[in-house]
């Protein structure tokens, strides 16, 4: 069952992503990130690798592309908040 983020769970799974790039949104429970690519192709290629992990594990990110752009922002609408899903699918963005 997936449950919000404890306080001890976010200092543990959000540390290291706030490291590689992730920030807070205001006022929202959840995490953006915003990728740059050389050009739209290489960003809507990044973005089908990327969805492919959402559908795999059935959580999807918001996110928005222009050109060679792509801001997403990460939480999980079942729980109004952050959960380890956010995380885990975060981890898997940046290694793509
Ligand atoms: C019914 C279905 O399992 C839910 O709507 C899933 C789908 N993808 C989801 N994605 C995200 N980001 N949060 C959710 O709560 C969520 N819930």
């Amino acid at each position: 069952m997936t449950e919000k983020l404890s306080a001890a769970a976010r200092d543990a799974m959000l540390g290291s992503l706030f490291e590689n790039g992730w920030v807070m949104v205001e006022d929202r429970d959840a995490i953006a990130k915003s990728y740059t690519f050389p050009g739209f192709i290489d960003a809507i290629s990044w973005m089908m690798r990327a969805a492919i992990w959402a559908e795999k594990w059935n959580h999807h990110p918001e996110w928005f592309n222009v050109y060679n752009r792509v801001d997403v922002v990460l939480t999980t609408h079942d729980v109004g908040g952050l959960s380890a899903l956010d995380a885990k699918l975060a981890r898997k963005f940046d290694t793509l």
